[in-house]
């Protein structure tokens, strides 16, 4: 049975400026283990996915329509008591801001130890030794010294090691992480992600990763969802979407991973910025942005296809792209080339001397 199956997913924000929608009819899946990626610019509606799977989303928020299905149950049919139980035990989250998610007057293995307490009804001597357990899983040296030490006494890195050892520590089915290295130096990012990786392995853990940077979907993920405004715009396996991107937002996207050795000012930003929500520009979302737009495009709003036979996309379809050349109303094409860096897909090579201000 699939893990998590999300079907036309609408979540709304009533605004003083208007209703913002978020995130509109989305719908994709996460098979169990699965390493999944959501990608996009700030705004695309990522984090708002996120938390509406665990029932997150407050006012001026609302989830108008669809079905969260997580192991063929609908969660946005569950009672409170119920979300909590799946909340942390079986679906556990890892936010971008380690020092909010820590309290800083508890020991940091006082923390994970609590939290197994209260999820596996260990007793004290049983959590405290998990803990110890998990925060050498994590990377953390001589975690049994470590136990005792409060959150300040942590770096930033040591910080993250410990809140993805504490979402682990119940052994969830599905780890979702919401930019969980954005914030640390990149070296450090890098030893994170192959950990994050190489446990979600371990523990037989899906993880829904977020992001918006492409290497770092490279250097986990199985399959990634590229979201603009709201709306999935390409699905992929990784593979697929590097060597071979349908959607030109993509395939700006791609123009912004850093390349080691590469002198140029980096970067390449897609030139413009995600539209406002509460009043989407009609046609295709990302037409005001695209360089192969043309009159079709300010009209028509493309569907997600199958860009080989122009079908309509399905939960099994492998690639599919939301773009009016694959409805055939597009005459000039995309013209574009992919050079791939074959190092973006291998290692965490690209990550020296990368910068995250860029
Ligand atoms: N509490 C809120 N009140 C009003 N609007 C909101 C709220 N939270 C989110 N939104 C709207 O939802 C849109 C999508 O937000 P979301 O945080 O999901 O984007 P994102 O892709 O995760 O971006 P980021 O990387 O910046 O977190 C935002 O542009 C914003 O307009």
């Amino acid at each position: 049975m699939t893990l998590l199956e999300i079907n036309d997913l609408t979540v709304k924000f009533y605004t003083q400026e208007g209703v913002v929608t978020a995130v509109d009819e989305l719908s994709y899946s996460i098979e169990r283990g699965e390493k999944f990626g959501v990608v996009g610019e700030s705004g695309a509606g990522k984090s708002v996915t996120a938390l509406s799977l665990m029932r997150l989303i407050d006012s001026p928020g609302q989830i108008e329509s669809g079905e969260i299905l997580f192991k063929g149950e609908d969660l946005l049919e569950m009672s409170k008591s119920e979300m909590q139980r799946i909340r942390g035990n079986e679906i556990a989250m890892v936010f971008q801001d380690a020092q909010t998610a820590l309290n800083p007057v508890y020991p940091v293995g006082e923390q994970i130890a609590e939290a197994i307490r209260h999820h596996l009804d260990y007793d004290d001597q049983e959590a405290r030794e998990r803990t110890i357990q998990l925060l050498d899983r994590v990377g953390i040296p001589e975690a049994e010294a470590r136990y005792d030490d409060y959150p300040h006494e942590f770096s930033g890195g040591m910080q993250q090691r410990a809140i993805i050892a504490m979402a682990l520590s119940c052994d969830p089915d599905l780890l979702v992480c919401d930019e969980p290295t954005t914030a640390l130096d990149v070296t450090i990012e890098a030893q994170i992600l192959d950990e994050l990786e190489a446990l979600a392995d371990d523990f037989d853990t899906a993880i829904q990763l977020i992001t918006h940077d492409l290497g770092v979907v490279a250097q986990v993920c199985d399959r990634v969802m590229v979201m603009y405004a709201g709306t999935p715009v390409e699905k992929a396996s990784v593979e697929e979407l590097y060597y071979d991107p349908k959607h030109p937002y993509t395939v700006g996207l791609m123009s912004s991973i850093p390349r080691v050795g590469d002198d140029r000012e980096r970067l390449q930003t897609i030139p413009g910025t995600m539209p406002d929500l509460v009043e989407l520009p009609p046609g295709c979302s990302f037409h005001p942005r695209c360089p192969y737009a043309e009159e079709c495009c300010t009209r028509k709003d493309p569907p997600l296809l199958d860009p080989e036979t122009g079908a309509s996309a399905t939960s099994d379809t492998e690639h599919s792209a939301a773009c009016l050349e694959y409805t055939g109303d597009l005459t000039g094409g995309l013209d574009y080339e992919v050079t791939v860096d074959e190092s973006v897909l291998e290692d965490e090579a690209q990550y020296a001397g990368r910068d995250h201000n860029v």
